[in-house]
């Protein structure tokens, strides 16, 4: 597809996919944010943006596969020693090739034009590179690895870290329907009852060719299908969010009533701090705290367009923050492994030390919550044991935990290694591949 930019030359989505990749590559943010960023100055029509949305989000889930391929197609000289832009271009053709069914002919042909206009001496090395890549016999090489390690076998078989398989394994005994499951994601909207009812919802949104079931909370709906992005319908951050049913089923749990003082101490982009106050028919009081300015910007726009004002933002440590409430809730900043359905590139980007300082700063937010007030929600959007149960056995003694009494989910660890958390049947986890959500652990708690 071809793309007109601003400058009104013709230019291949491929190139734009590319940019937008070295963007991901070279910076710590999402997917979401490395296009919203990429779009701001470019006037594009929704097609190609969303071309460009797809490519980056299919490449980067593969990101192992592609880069296999591409480094034995490179021979002795390492991918990233290669060119930025010119490295995601070469993934973007191995995609191609490999999993859009596109001729290889043709994928080599349009990187080849898109290298040429960057630096024509790099035309040749793509020529080369993708030549080999479509000689090579990637079952057979795959087949090697399967000899030597069934785990590295795994990771390239699921596009998933062999991190990311160690800990699925260790939590799961159907990791493997899991893995299968991050690969696709559902997308839910949340009908922003301050504005509207979940049925006029249901009107507006199928009006503008939208298709949706019903879920197990009535202001949810399962998206089925959609002819333009919803992010551009009608009443989108206004009338409706997207947000994930795992991520409404928080709030639930939390189950704020109108009169409520609630705290979100890891507020932003506020999308469980809405629901809240959604619940809470906008009275009461919450204290919404994130320490990322520029996301406690996103969310201040956020909650003035969804006509919400029972909420106070603040830019805080949330392990800091001092309060008083009736409830509070940590939807603690985590490694994400439950959302690499919607952020894939979150995958690629583990590092075991700053997993060692993420529990750290989980159990000193909840020692915080705990101090702030006597009932609790922690939640994470992510599977390992170590930030969900791990985490409340090491501070077992500033709380007793509650049941919750939420309509899906299935208990949490039991045995886990060495350790025993006695208390899995009264929290809950949520699985992409058992309740087609993003990954969630909810417990709630009350101070003792
Ligand atoms: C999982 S996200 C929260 C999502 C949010 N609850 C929602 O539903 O939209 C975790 C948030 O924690 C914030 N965060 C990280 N460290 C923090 C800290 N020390 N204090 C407060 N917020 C923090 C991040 O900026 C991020 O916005």
């Amino acid at each position: 597809m071809l793309a007109r930019t601003d400058g009104g030359n013709v230019v291949p989505t491929q190139k734009l996919a590319a940019e937008v990749l070295q963007l991901l590559e070279e910076n710590t943010i999402s997917e979401k944010s490395a296009l919203r960023e990429y779009f701001t100055d470019k006037t594009l029509d929704y097609r190609i943006r969303g071309s460009v949305h797809a490519y980056v989000f299919e490449v980067a889930k593969r990101r192992n596969y592609i880069d296999f391929i591409l480094q034995k197609s490179l021979g002795f000289r390492n991918l990233g020693s290669v060119n930025p832009f010119i490295r995601n271009l070469l993934r973007i053709a191995i995609y191609e090739m490999f999993f859009k069914g596109v001729h290889p002919a043709l994928a080599t042909d349009s990187a080849v034009r898109i290298a040429k206009e960057i630096n024509p001496k790099a035309a040749g090395f793509v020529n080369a590179i993708l030549r080999n890549a479509e000689k090579l016999d990637v079952e057979s090489e795959l087949e090697k690895i399967r000899k030597r390690s069934r785990r590295k076998y795994l990771a390239l078989k699921y596009f998933h870290p062999e991190w990311y398989i160690k800990f699925a394994e260790k939590t799961l005994p159907d990791f493997e329907n899991l893995l299968i499951a991050n690969l696709n994601q559902t997308l839910y909207v949340r009908a922003n009852t301050i504005r509207i009812s979940p049925e006029n919802l249901w009107r507006l949104l199928e009006g503008q060719g939208v298709n949706l079931e019903e879920t197990v909370l009535p202001e949810v709906f399962r998206v089925v299908s959609y002819e333009k992005p919803l992010t551009l319908l009608d009443g989108y951050d206004r009338d409706f969010v997207l947000q994930d049913l795992g991520s409404a089923l928080v709030s639930h749990a939390l189950s704020p009533e109108p009169g409520d003082v609630v705290v979100d101490l890891a507020a932003a982009p506020g999308s469980k701090t809405s629901h809240i106050s959604a619940m809470m028919e906008n009275r009461g009081k919450i204290i919404a705290v994130d320490n990322s300015k520029e996301r406690v910007e996103r969310m201040r726009l956020r909650m003035k367009k969804l006509g919400i004002r029972n909420v106070e933002i603040r830019v805080g440590d949330g392990s800091k923050f001092k309060a008083q409430a009736d409830k509070v809730l940590l939807d603690a900043p985590c490694s994400s492994t439950g959302s690499v359905r919607g952020y894939p590139y979150v995958k690629w980007r583990y590092e075991a030390k700053k997993f060692q300082s993420l529990l750290k700063l989980q159990r000193k937010m909840l020692t915080n919550a705990l101090r702030i007030g006597d009932e609790v929600v922690y939640s994470t959007c992510s599977i390992t044991f170590e930030e969900n149960e791990g985490n409340l056995l090491k501070l077992k003694e500033l709380f007793s935990i509650d049941a919750l009494n939420l309509p899906i989910g299935v208990s949490g660890i039991r045995k886990y290694g060495t350790k025993t958390f006695p208390h899995a049947d009264r929290v809950v986890r949520l699985y992409p591949h058992m309740h087609d959500t993003s990954g969630f652990f909810i417990s709630k708690m009350k101070k003792i």
